[in-house]
């Protein structure tokens, strides 16, 4: 760790930071890069740690004193900004962000991605501390393309599609397709911490990940997580191949989405954390362009990898179709269609993803396959058994 410099060869200083969301999927890779890698200080902040467990306990771990937890729920707990005046930069992550909540939860998807954040942005503001916020790929919504003619030779032109934070408008559907409830919290978000920069001088950086996916990510329904939840892609395809039942295609599989491997996109934040003069006032698109499939195409590889992966031959059909209104209720809609244009962060961080989608499922497959084959195979034959 000694002699560390930033990308203008400055040497750089341990800092505490004040992390929200601590115990999350972003999060614990996050926490883990920080303390095996830097020399900076965390004080996570979560309601849960089952995923940073691991870098909290035995207390004889080499950064056992860089790194604290706070069981604290931000919506109602007068210690948070003690904690955001005690550290040199706050990192929110906190958030609802499993598309089943947006339709079924939309006020706790609104309250938790937009309420919530609020005073998050005052404290870092009122105190002159630095903020790095959050926010997603979805406040672009739907691409310009999407409503073209379907057979329109401009689909195929990426003026239509590719999606830049100064220059895209952000597309929503209709206020009854309450899908874009998270959406557009965070868009909201997002204009006020922006305006706070502008107006009152807020040091901030907003990250907009898309889709990003490994080890962690999300819970296995019944196993570590509710029998009924529904999480994010990556782990519905996990659960049903572990189970050996069918992948589910939402309206055919067709929407489209690049999917980049959590520990690049780690490296992106921080390089972020470490280059404030180079982050600070910015919006980052962090994606991996090279990476795209359609969902349809993504249940395929899957299927594939970890047929490689556990060394079972995959089942006789790998895939059916469920509407949108099956599988997550009234009120769903969909992105077609997300590119990122990766020129802001190549010109102010250097920054480029790395790995291949082939290979971002293998490594995240096998960890899906040691964590959990066993037990699901444990809770299956218990609920025969029944
Ligand atoms: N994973 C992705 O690809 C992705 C994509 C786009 C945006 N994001 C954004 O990145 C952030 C982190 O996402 P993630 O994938 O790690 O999600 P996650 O659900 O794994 O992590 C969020 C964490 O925040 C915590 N949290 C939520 N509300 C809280 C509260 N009131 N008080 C304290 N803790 C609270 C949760 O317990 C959870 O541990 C979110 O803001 C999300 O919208 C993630
Ligand atoms: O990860 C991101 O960048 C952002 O996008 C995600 O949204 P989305 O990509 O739509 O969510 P996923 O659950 O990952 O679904 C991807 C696609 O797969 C489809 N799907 C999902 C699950 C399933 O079993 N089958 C299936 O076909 C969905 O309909 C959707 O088209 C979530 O909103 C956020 O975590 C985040 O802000």
């Amino acid at each position: 760790m000694a002699g560390r410099v930033d990308l203008d060869g400055n040497p750089i200083k341990p800092i505490t930071i004040c992390m929200i969301g601590a115990g999350g999927f972003i999060g614990s890779h996050l926490c883990e890069k920080l303390m095996s890698e830097t020399p900076h200080k965390v004080l996570a902040v979560d309601v849960y740690s089952d995923k940073i467990k691991h870098l909290l306990e035995p207390a004889t771990l080499a950064w056992a004193d860089r790194i604290q937890f706070h069981r604290i729920n931000i919506k109602n707990d007068s210690r948070l900004e003690g904690l955001i005046k005690m550290a040199d930069l706050t990192i929110n992550l906190a958030a609802i962000c499993t598309p089943a909540d947006y339709n079924t939860r939309p006020l706790d998807t609104i309250y938790s991605n937009f309420i919530d954040a609020l005073p998050v942005v005052k404290y870092c503001s009122e105190n002159g501390k630095r903020l790095i916020h959050f926010s997603t790929c979805e406040v672009y919504g739907k691409t310009i393309g999407a409503f073209l003619p379907k057979d329109s030779p401009l689909r195929q032109d990426p003026a239509y599609y590719v999606l830049k934070e100064d220059a895209s408008p952000c597309i929503f559907g209709p206020i009854e397709k309450q899908r874009w409830s998270y959406a557009c919290a965070k868009q909201l978000i997002e204009r006020l911490v922006y305006a706070e920069g502008a107006e009152n001088g807020l040091e901030f950086t907003i990250v907009r990940p898309f889709n990003w996916i490994g080890p962690r990510m999300d819970f296995i329904p019944g196993i570590d997580g509710p029998s009924e939840g529904v999480p994010r892609v990556l782990a519905c395809f996990s659960n049903n191949l572990l189970r050996r039942e069918p992948l589910k295609l939402v309206d055919g599989g067709e929407s489209q989405r690049t999917f980049i491997y959590i520990k690049d996109a780690i490296e992106a934040v921080l390089l972020m954390i470490e280059n404030p003069a180079r982050a600070n006032g910015h919006i980052f698109n962090v994606g991996n362009p090279n990476n795209e499939v359609t969902v349809r195409q993504l249940a395929e590889m899957m299927t594939q990898v970890y047929s490689k992966v556990s060394g079972e031959s995959s089942i006789e059909t790998p895939t059916i179709d469920v509407s949108s209104k099956e599988f997550y209720g009234e009120g769903y809609d969909d992105s077609d269609k997300r590119i990122p244009d990766m020129t802001i962060i190549n010109k102010q961080l250097g920054w480029n993803p790395k790995t291949s989608l082939w290979d971002l499922l293998e490594s995240t497959l096998t960890y899906q396959h040691r964590t959990y084959a066993e037990a699901v195979k444990q809770a299956m034959s218990k609920t025969t058994a029944n």
